[in-house]
């Protein structure tokens, strides 16, 4: 007959963290989020720590290189996505351990022929003084100038004027190739005076921009994802069908972990992988594996050599993958299976391997019940698709703005994907395409969301995420809560109505 678990299955929001007690040591300040990336032995530290536990999802409408180097900068850690060719992938990973930290991607371009108004308004929008000229508009098209607020003005320029009418053009500006050192290029800043500095290939075309106020904000940025060479460190997908060819050239481009990524992680192309991983190249890098939402699989993985294992089935926002094929549980009923056989498999060998909450997180709280029911870090697609650093497009709908964002398994994936085993119309599909709320830089958002992590484990008593785990106390809610926090009050514009 078959297994019916006693519990019913319950999801993150059915939770809610019962405060204990604040001592004067536990201060938001205090709070250490870091978090353990890999398998380790008990008592020793993990090879590969994250200060922030924020990792992106491995999608394409998620994690770019420009993502994924904004969330090392803060911390976390991107994940480049499998859907595609190998050789793109690897170049994805590369040119996230070639970025130079203080040199950034140019993201506010224009091209001569626009109009001056345009420019204005760019400028405008993204609180910015000075936006770079290239041939085509594009942050690596050839480098034509540069236009910024004192450039021009509206009531002594006419704004259909075009921005090559009042740009300073490259050959009167001072430029440097992508060879010069952070600190040469600081020092050109100060000694000429400039605000940004074009970073110019041999043959003309935009690198990279060095900003002035820059050289504070790097200050900030205390807690980077860097290895010991100072490069940014990347994750990237794989799955187990190609994996003899995709991890070699991963790991050749620089690659500091891999994650298997599939909906379902039980299974036997799992094990091979892992073991290929693990046995034939001799660990060279670490391998997560998932998805998984009971104890049996994790300690398959585990069992299997996984650096980590990664929790989720049909949560995510944009999954369908309960309603085509009916598998799935609640996360956090998987989180807390999951959890107490990590805790069970390191008490029996000694290693601890850490668990991922990935997908559903609809609000920032969710996050702090994640990890209060065991999670040592999370995943997050929609969260990060909302941010000017993810790849997608921004589009404007009903005068609201919203950036794209479509699953892995959608036919829009595997479109996008086109490149290998023949048959590309899918059978049926188990993602959806469409959009999310926009909602500015990831730095800002980052930041507030671990600023409201922080405060929740100041309630709960706790500075560190083990203590958490250990800790937390947390209860249900029931149906006639929810129905409260839906009292009707109207919003003053300005004030948020939601988790973010
Ligand atoms: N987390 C979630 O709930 C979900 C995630 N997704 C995402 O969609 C994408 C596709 O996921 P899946 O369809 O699970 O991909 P998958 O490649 O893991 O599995 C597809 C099918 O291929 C089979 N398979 C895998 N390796 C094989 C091999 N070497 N030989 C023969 N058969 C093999 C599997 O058993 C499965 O039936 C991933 O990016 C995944 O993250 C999709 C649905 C749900
Ligand atoms: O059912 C699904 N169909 C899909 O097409 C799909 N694509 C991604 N994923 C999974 O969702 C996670 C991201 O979820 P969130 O947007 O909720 O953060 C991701 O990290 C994945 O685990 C999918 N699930
Ligand atoms: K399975």
């Amino acid at each position: 007959m078959a297994v019916i678990l006693p519990e019913v299955s319950r999801t993150l929001n059915e939770y809610l963290l019962v405060p204990n007690l604040t001592t004067e040591d536990c201060a938001p300040d205090a709070v250490d989020l870091s978090a353990p990336l890999v398998r380790h032995p008990i008592g020793q530290p993990s090879p590969l720590r994250i200060a922030t536990p924020l990792v992106s999802a491995i999608m394409q409408a998620v994690s770019s290189p420009r993502l994924a180097i904004a969330l090392a900068q803060t911390g976390g850690l991107g994940f480049a996505h499998q859907n595609q060719p190998i050789a793109a992938q690897a170049r994805m990973v590369s040119a996230v351990k070639r970025h130079k930290a203080g040199f950034r991607h140019s993201d506010i371009n224009t091209k001569p022929t626009a109009t001056l108004g345009e420019v204005s308004r760019l400028l405008q929008a993204a609180e910015r003084d000075i936006a770079v000229v290239t041939d085509d508009g594009s942050p690596t098209g050839l480098f034509v100038g540069l236009i910024g607020s004192r450039d021009f003005h509206p009531q002594r320029h006419d704004l259909n004027d075009t921005v090559a009418s009042r740009m300073r053009p490259a050959d009167t500006l001072v430029t440097a190739p992508p060879t010069i050192s952070l600190s040469d290029a600081n020092t050109l800043i100060w000694d000429q005076r400039l605000d940004l500095l074009p970073i110019v290939t041999a043959d003309g075309h935009l690198a990279s921009i060095v900003l002035r106020r820059d050289y504070e904000l790097h200050k900030q940025f205390r807690n980077e994802t860097i290895d010991a060479e100072k490069r940014f460190r990347i994750g990237a997908g794989i799955n187990t069908r190609d994996f003899r060819d995709r991890i070699p050239a991963l790991v050749e481009a620089g690659a500091d972990v891999l994650c298997i990524d599939s909906s379902d992680g039980y299974s036997v192309w799992q094990q091979r992988t892992l073991r290929y991983a693990v046995e034939e190249l001799g660990g060279v890098v670490p391998v997560g594996a998932g998805n998984v939402v009971d104890g049996r699989a994790f300690r398959y993985l585990a069992d299997a050599g996984a650096a980590f294992v990664k929790v989720g089935i049909g949560g995510g926002s944009i999954c369908i993958t309960r309603d085509q094929k009916g598998i799935g549980r609640g996360q956090a009923s998987a989180l807390i299976d999951v959890a107490a056989e990590r805790d069970r498999y390191a008490e029996e060998t000694g290693v601890y391997v850490p668990i991922c909450c990935d997908g559903g997180l609809l609000a920032d709280y969710h996050m702090a019940v994640a990890f209060a029911l065991g999670a040592d870090f999370i995943m997050l697609g929609r969260y990060f698709a909302r941010f000017d650093e993810s790849p997608s497009n921004l589009v404007k709908l009903d005068g609201q703005l919203f950036k794209e964002y479509w699953g892995e398994g959608s036919q829009r994936a595997r479109n996008v994907a086109r490149y290998d085993q023949g048959e590309t119309e899918l059978p049926f599909e188990e993602g959806v395409d469409g959009y999310v709320p926009y909602a500015g830089s990831l730095y800002p958002n980052v930041a507030r969301t671990v600023a409201k992590l922080r405060a929740t484990m100041v309630s709960c008593g706790a500075t560190t995420l083990p203590d958490f785990h250990r800790d937390a106390v947390l209860v249900q809610v029931s149906q006639q809560s929810y129905l409260q926090n839906g009292a009707e009050v109207r919003l003053r514009s300005g004030s948020s109505s939601t988790g973010q």
